[in-house]
């Protein structure tokens, strides 16, 4: 397996559910725009060659940058799925990665992640079918009514919450995608793509603050973690 590998960076979303006057990758923390933390530390880790960040079509806000800590930035557009956003990203793939190579996907709204979790997931999806970071539930899940009360209590064993990076060939991350795009099938990460496709992607537990700045609550949280590992 190659030494370092390039990372999709799906950033084209608009933060419906953050209620802002912008799209959420865009908002300040900390004093510099979301994606700019997540974008920084993806391109500092020594396994990444370079990021292909998959832009809004009307994306006002991308600053236009072409190298970040010496590596190489490409740029694709996304699409109305982010499934769709992040098969853009793998057709913008420099040539020299292979169908073979594996790459990571990344959200641009998950800043706190950690090099040492993305070097688990390297190490060990390599050994298997690919895979995703992500953490076994460890609260007591309930089914709600449509009148927000709780109407079962679910099963919690062998359920986990998926997180990104998620790690998979090159080619067959791409087919998986397009059968989906094909079908009109919605997927919510990759991971669900290539369960649909046969493949069995390695769960590889990692930090729990690796968070996904969905709400506004969400940023007060990812600021005071940010601090934590700065
Ligand atoms: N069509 C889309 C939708 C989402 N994303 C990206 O996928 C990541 C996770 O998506 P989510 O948290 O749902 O972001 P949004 O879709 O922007 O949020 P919302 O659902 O609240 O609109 C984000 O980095 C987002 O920018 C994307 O690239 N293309
Ligand atoms: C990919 C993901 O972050 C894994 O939890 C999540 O599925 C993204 O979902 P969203 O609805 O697009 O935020």
């Amino acid at each position: 397996m190659s030494a370092t590998l390039w990372c999709v960076v799906p950033a084209a979303g608009r933060g419906t559910r953050m209620g802002a006057d912008c799209p959420k990758q865009y908002l300040p923390l900390a004093g510099r725009p979301l994606i700019a933390h997540t974008l920084e530390r993806l391109a500092a880790h020594p396994r990444i060659a370079g990021l292909v960040v998959v832009l809004g079509a009307k994306d006002e806000h991308w600053p236009g940058i072409t190298t970040l800590r010496g590596k190489p930035v490409r740029t694709a557009i996304g699409g109305a799925e982010r499934s769709d956003s992040v098969l853009a990203g793998l057709h913008a793939l420099p040539s020299g990665v292979d169908d073979a190579d594996f790459v990571l996907v990344h959200d641009a709204a998950r800043p706190c992640v950690r090099a040492t979790d993305i070097v688990r997931l390297i190490e060990r999806a390599a050994q298997a079918d690919g895979g995703l970071l992500g953490a076994p539930l460890r609260d007591t899940l309930k089914r709600a009514d449509e009148g927000g009360c709780s109407l079962a209590t679910e099963p919690r064993e062998q359920r986990w919450r998926a997180f990104t990076p998620q790690m998979f060939r090159r080619g067959e991350l791409t087919a998986a995608l397009r059968a989906v795009a094909l079908d009109g099938r919605p997927v919510s990460d990759e991971a669900m793509a290539m369960e649909l496709a046969g493949f069995r992607p390695l769960l590889v537990e990692g930090a729990e603050d690796n968070i996904k700045v969905t709400t506004a609550a969400d940023l007060a949280l990812a600021e005071f973690l940010l601090a934590r590992t700065a």
